[in-house]
């Protein structure tokens, strides 16, 4: 039996604080008002490192360094700015071209490698722009901890409208056998959490579905507590 953790993107100090409270799995410093990945300023990350270190109740702590084109000096520059405040994982992002997405992509591995050896850095693929599942092996090559799903157009439709569950399994299965950490987001409902327990993800991760007036809006407890039952109730029998 495993059950996926649960990831809930926060906007600011305050809703850390709920999301904290709720002890949630991933604890994502993001802003949603900068895009998909939108980062906080180094600043609050270190606020909120300080704060999450003082409450210890066992979440994790991540943030994203930002929304980048696939740009290897661009990435390299935030990654290096995050993970110098400590925060546990630094999640990238990777704007894949659909033609010659390997070529792109080394580049940028080659950058992110030497930041790889301090920090725990997540790469974050878009399932709305096709990414190549052949690809993952080559995040574990750099060192990465992790690799996650997610979409970057939030109006598109959410991530099983781009993928369906083989595809999904096939990413999951994948990561696992290079010993990574595997996530699942991108508009995510309460609908597919038991679909995508199935798949077997280390977490699922949510924004739009906390929030009562969409992923930009306030965090709304009461949704929060909703997800994250129906999370946690999301027993999956491992096959
Ligand atoms: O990392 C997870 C995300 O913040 C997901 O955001 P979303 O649910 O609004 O797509």
């Amino acid at each position: 039996m495993s059950t996926p953790g649960f990831l809930a993107s926060v906007a600011n100090l305050e809703e850390m604080e709920t999301a904290l409270a709720f002890g949630v799995d991933i604890v994502d410093l993001k802003n949603p008002a900068e895009g998909a990945l939108g980062a906080w300023p180094i600043a609050m990350i270190e606020l909120a490192l300080a704060r999450w270190r003082e409450h210890g109740n066992g979440s994790n702590l991540s943030a994203t360094v930002g929304d980048h084109p696939l740009d290897a000096a661009t990435l390299a520059q935030a990654a290096t700015r995050t993970a110098a405040t400590g925060v546990p994982l630094v999640k990238i992002g990777f704007a894949l071209p659909a033609q010659g997405a390997e070529a792109a992509l080394a580049p940028c591995l080659f950058a992110l490698a030497p930041i790889a050896r301090d920090a725990r850095l997540i790469a974050v693929l878009f399932a709305d722009q096709a990414p190549d599942t052949s690809l993952v092996p080559a995040f574990a090559a750099a060192g990465f901890a992790g690799v996650m799903l997610d979409t970057a157009d939030k109006t598109a439709g959410g991530l099983r409208h781009h993928l369906d569950a083989a595809a999904l399994a096939r990413f999951v299965d994948i990561a696992r056998a290079h010993g990574l950490m595997t996530g699942l987001a991108g508009a995510l409902k309460l609908a597919d959490v038991a679909p995508l327990a199935a798949v077997g993800p280390d977490y699922l991760g949510f924004r739009g579905a906390l929030c009562a007036e969409g992923r930009t809006g306030a965090l709304d407890p009461q949704r929060l507590a909703a997800v994250a039952r129906a999370v946690r109730g999301a027993h999956v029998v491992a096959v």
